[in-house]
């Protein structure tokens, strides 16, 4: 391996540019003075406040949704100095210091509201009560800056300010490491530019690790080489965790990064067997290796077969051995969403050269392995989240953290259970529990065999998928035992900045993975002053994280030379007939509102209104939407078992069904279905959980198995006591023969849809207008296998898969050829959907459900993408849009937004520029030479017409 300027160890590997919040033990981040300092801290802002962090958070949440008027005391006027025009070059911090070259982050020093009116919840809300005008007033617009919203009344800010000068003790701990580290990189660059090329700027790292040869089948491209020295330095010299976030834009090859880490990784180790054998002794004797310090991990890559053959030194002892044989020692865990595992399988296949294939194993299905030896042969496993979720025991949730913290654990994630006085009461349970606060017992025998090996590496793929901590998804990834551990987004941050919670936490990203320790060190920073706040934000994340946008540029160059993008908003009008009807539903759900809010119970109704703003969504893609009309197939297998059920059971399950959450995503479930042990979840999301033979409920602590034939629809309960249930629900209301609530009913957006697609899309027709090989010759060189003609084809997006339904009954009519990838497909029936798409030149339209195909496809048969309905968050819809655009495309990319004119979608609009800008201001990435707004309180007077 040769590394560029540097000895070719990959353990010595010199990264200047990332090397922040480095250095000695007193000075860097973690340092244990600074922890144990922010314990003391934390404690006594808990005492002081009396507020349970994690309550906290939620409460404020609901406090959030309330408009000003609606406050319960004074939201005073006292607004903190506004920081504008930053300029873009503005590379000094507060203390002089250059550390980051961000963009301008934004004009306000009152950085909470942007964090508190991104929050989906106060969204909705907004959204409701804006019966005027659709133009947002001008302080919406981005670069205008605004009168600013007054200070925080709520408890736990006066309670922090009173801890102000303690936590900023220890703050400023944190900073100046973080300072002088980045002062060190500047000169470190000053001296390093001409002779070893290191960076550009401050913020790209360019160090090139460079592959043996007859490792991968493909070359590496040049920022996939950069990656590669910057992760091999992560694995194996980090002070804070090993391991980190690769978030590159999707499609710049983040996973044939992740593959060549691997062949790495595999290659430096696998020393001559002699070499390996005499490591064993100080391997099995090494306690530390694990990240739960305390389970020897024998590192798979090491081993010299299963962990059986393994003879401890007698000094071990047998306790340790028992253990080790428990918990074999496995390679690499791939974690990714069902959809993509076919595809890491096979760019693992295809992307690794003959003379050096890796063993994987695809952990899926019911006749999966129950042997953890067995997965510990493999160098890697392949597996998704549902399984993961399934089989994992669960994290305690933060507050549970905090008590641990309280007893005086490290991390507050790895400890034992604390002697805190819940579990004080049941003494007997917690001296069952093990670590982690699970039961130990169950670690071993409950658990499948994804818990019962310590992994050598857990790379957890879309890592977005386990952005809310407190989801079981979030909290059975955090349990996998791992020695470095990965998570790969493009999209990392995509409701608020606690988004990032939930990654430091599964990284063990200390201090930042206990959650009091997140929320004074980056969330009260921001809070407080948004601008350096941000900063701050920036140089936590610059220790562990790697983010390339497909505009970044390495000496001068784009780091790949992508055919050019082009999105067009398409706002559509509705019929007459679709606008009265859109007309009564929103009067409706906006006297709904108003009663809520007289009545002071729009918190307790989040729900309800939710699902009230979903209905309108819906509205504007079909009528019928809003009927609650499902897909067949929800219903096929459950009519039966929904016939044999007490009517007061289907009652109550569809009333659960129009006033909850989906306990899966947490948003109003789309495609809403109802399971017989009463929880709710998106269709969509508990299909995931359907694939295997231990189908467990993937509500928090349920245990009940689930089936198709417990699954029921909104309409399959409805049908069962058709005769005379008369739901609140909305649509109760409305004819059934009025035109638009026909199934034949083409609407407006469906009309629209066929238009572009009937314009753009010819099967078999010549195209060629890019020659993406410009430019950048590595890039050129990924493209140079694929040709430039082909038939026009269209991915075609909708949250509901009823909608996709409609589409396809449409395109039926019109003879035209497609094929549909949803989550409710088989894992084999959506890679032959999408093997389909990509190679018969007849098959011209893919219709995708945003929830299941978002991620990860590699879709470089499209050149058009068209969004049918708008998500709350743009990255879900840049995801989609990045399917075809990506390394591989060679032609330019067309994206269609369709949205209906004097709608809710104007103010979706609305909000997705807000989170964009949030989005942006975390990452420094606000290019644009404004500064950036958050909402003020003109706007809010707007949105609730007060
Ligand atoms: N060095 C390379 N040579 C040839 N093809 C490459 C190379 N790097 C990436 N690709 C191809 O580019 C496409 C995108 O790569 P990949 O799927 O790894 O991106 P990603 O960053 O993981 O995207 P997402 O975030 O959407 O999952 C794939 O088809 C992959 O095979």
């Amino acid at each position: 391996m040769k590394i560029h300027g540097q000895p070719t160890n990959g353990a010595n590997i010199r990264d200047t540019s990332w090397s922040t919040a480095r250095g000695d033990g007193s000075r860097h981040f973690d340092g244990a003075g600074s922890m144990g300092q922010l314990r003391t801290v934390n404690s006594q802002i808990a005492n002081v406040s009396g507020v349970d962090y994690e309550k906290l958070s939620s409460q404020q949440a609901l406090k959030r949704t309330l408009p000003p008027s609606l406050q319960p005391s004074e939201l005073s006027n006292k607004s903190n100095s506004t920081v504008e025009n930053v300029s873009s070059g503005g590379s000094r911090d507060i203390y002089g210091n250059a550390y980051h070259l961000a963009g301008p982050s934004v004009t306000n020093s009152r950085g909470y509201m942007r964090d508190i009116y991104s929050k989906r919840n106060t969204d909705d809300i907004m959204m409701y009560e804006n019966n005027g005008s659709r133009i947002p007033p001008p302080s919406f617009m981005h670069g205008k800056s605004s009168a600013q919203f007054p200070g925080p009344s709520e408890p736990v800010y006066h309670s922090m300010a009173g801890d102000e000068n303690v936590a900023g003790t220890d703050e400023r701990l944190v900073y100046q490491a973080a300072l002088e580290d980045c002062n060190r990189v500047e000169l470190s660059q000053a001296a390093c530019c001409s002779s070893l090329d290191v960076l550009d700027d401050l913020n790209q790292p360019k160090v090139e690790a460079n592959l043996p040869n007859g490792l991968m089948s493909v070359p590496l491209l040049r920022h996939q080489k950069i990656a590669l020295a910057w992760m091999l330095q992560k694995e194996t010299r980090s002070l804070h965790c090993l391991g980190g976030i690769l978030a590159d834009d999707q499609g710049l090859g983040k996973t044939i990064s992740m593959i060549a880490l691997v062949q790495m990784q595999k290659s430096l180790e696998t020393k001559p067997k002699t070499e390996d054998q005499c490591n064993l002794k100080t391997e099995a004797l090494n306690l530390d290796d694990d990240d739960d310090n305390g389970t020897p991990v024998l590192d798979k890559d090491k081993q010299t077969g299963e962990s059986a053959d393994i003879k401890p030194t007698p000094e071990v002892g047998s306790s340790i051995k028992a253990i080790t044989r428990r918990r074999p020692a496995a390679g690499t865990l791939v974690v990714c969403p069902a959809s993509v595992l076919r595809q890491w399988a096979r760019e693992l296949d295809d992307k690794v050269a003959d003379g050096a294939k890796l063993s994987v194993l695809v952990y899926h299905g019911g006749n999966r392995t129950r042997s953890p030896d067995e997965l510990a042969k493999h160098d890697v496993v392949l597996t998704t989240y549902a399984i993961v979720t399934n089989e994992v025991p669960k994290q305690p949730l933060v507050d549970e953290d905090e008590a641990d913290d309280k007893s005086g654990e490290k991390h507050g994630i790895s400890s034992e259970f604390s002697n805190n006085k819940k579990r004080k009461k049941s003494s007997k349970v917690s001296k069952k529990r093990g670590r982690k606060g699970m039961d130990s017992s169950s670690i071993d025998s409950d658990c499948g065999a994804l818990a019962r090996v310590s992994w050598s590496r857990v790379i957890l793929d879309e890592a977005q998928t386990i952005k809310n901590h407190r989801t079981q998804v979030a909290r059975a990834c955090c349990s996998l035992r791992a020695k470095r551990r990965w998570c790969l987004s493009g999209t990392p941050i995509q409701n608020s900045i606690d988004d990032l919670y939930s990654y430091f936490r599964f990284l063990r990203y200390d201090p930042y993975a206990v959650y009091k320790s997140f929320y004074n060190t980056i969330k009260v920073p921001i809070s407080r002053n948004s601008l350096h706040g941000y900063k701050k934000l920036q140089a936590v994340l610059r220790a562990i994280m790697l983010r390339r946008t497909k505009a970044t540029l390495i000496d001068g160059q784009p780091i790949i030379n992508l055919p050019p993008k082009s999105i067009c908003l398409s706002k559509v009008d509705f019929s007459a007939e679709e606008r009265a009807f859109y007309t009564r539903l929103e009067a409706d759900s906006r006297s709904k509102f108003k009663a809520y809010a007289a009545a002071g119970t729009v918190n307790q109704n989040y729900a309800n209104i939710l699902l009230m703003l979903l209905r309108l969504r819906q509205a504007c893609d079909h009528p019928l939407l809003v009927k609650g009309f499902n897909s067949e197939s929800v219903e096929k297998d459950s009519t039966e078992m929904a016939n044999q059920l007490p009517r007061e059971m289907v009652v109550d399950l569809l009333n659960r069904l129009t006033s909850a959450l989906c306990r899966v995503c947490n948003d109003p479930p789309e495609d809403s279905v109802a399971t017989m042990c009463g929880h709710v979840f998106c269709n969509q999301c508990v299909s995931e959980y359907l694939t295997g033979d231990d189908n467990t409920c993937p509500a928090t602590d349920c245990k009940e198995q689930l089936g198709s034939d417990v699954v029921f629809s909104e309409a399959t309960l409805r049908r069962r006591i058709s005769d005379n249930f008369d739901a609140s629900s909305s649509h109760s209301k409305y004819d059934d023969k009025s035109t638009v609530l026909q199934h034949e009913y083409s609407s407006s957006k469906i009309k629209a849809v066929l238009e572009v697609i009937q314009s753009h899309c010819k099967a078999g027709s010549p195209i060629s207008e890019f020659n993406g090989s410009a430019g950048c010759s590595e890039t050129s060189m990924a493209n140079s296998n694929l040709s430039t003609e082909g038939p026009i084809k269209a991915i075609v997006f909708s949250q509901w898969t009823s909608m996709l339904d409609l589409v396809e009954f449409s395109l039926n009519q019109h003879c035209i050829q497609y094929r549909r990838l949803d989550g409710t497909m088989t894992l084999s029936s959506r890679d032959k959907a999408v093997k389909d798409f990509n190679t018969d030149p007849e098959v011209t339209v893919m219709l995708m459900s945003l929830k299941a195909g978002n991620l990860g496809l590699n879709m470089v048969a499209a050149c058009h993408v068209i969004l049918l309905d708008l998500w709350w968050n743009p990255t879900t819809e840049d995801q989609a849009i990045d399917r075809a655009h990506r390394i591989g495309q060679t032609r330019p990319v067309t994206v269609t937004r369709l949205t209906i004119k004097d709608t809710v979608e104007d103010r979706i609009l609305a909000l997705q520029d807000e989170k964009r800008k949030m989005v942006a201001s975390a990452f420094g990435e606000d290019q644009s030479g404004g500064s950036a707004t958050r909402l003020t309180v003109e706007d809010l007077k707007y949105l609730f017409m007060v």
